[in-house]
């Protein structure tokens, strides 16, 4: 039997994780300013259905990238508060993660924006 209950309280858990994702981690808040023009950009150049498919997929990418950056470095930090070299490895990893996303993102941009911009432009 599914217990609704803890369902909902799971999700009051998982919107505060994503709340103090934006309110308090410097770079959640540009990863969140970025969508925001993107999605602006979108509406200006009035995107196809699938177009925005594959821009929101990406945003989705690298918020969740950015999430799972920061919850190993808040556990990282609260396991080792000194330093280590295998605490040091494991967040570049992670961060290097997020920048594969974002690389990806980037060029996803480019492909579908690229060509539209520049007619626009020049
Ligand atoms: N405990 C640690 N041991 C070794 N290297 C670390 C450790 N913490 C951070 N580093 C190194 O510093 C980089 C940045 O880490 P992090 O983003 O946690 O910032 P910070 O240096 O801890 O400072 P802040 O938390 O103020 O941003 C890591 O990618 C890693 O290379």
């Amino acid at each position: 039997m599914i217990n609704i209950r803890k369902v909902f309280r799971s999700f009051r858990f998982a919107f505060r994780g994503i709340f103090d994702l934006f309110l308090y981690e410097n770079n959640a808040k540009v990863h969140l300013v970025a969508a925001v023009a993107v999605v602006a950009l979108g509406f200006w150049l009035d995107l196809s259905t699938v177009e925005w498919a594959i821009i929101l997929s990406q945003i989705g990418l690298v918020w969740m990238a950015e999430a799972l950056n920061t919850a190993l470095e808040k556990l990282a930090d609260v396991v080792s508060p000194e330093r280590h070299p295998g605490i040091g490895a494991a967040k570049d990893m992670a961060a290097g993660g997020v920048l594969m996303v974002v690389i990806m993102a980037v060029v996803v941009g480019l492909i579908i924006f690229g060509g539209r911009l520049y007619a626009l432009l020049f």
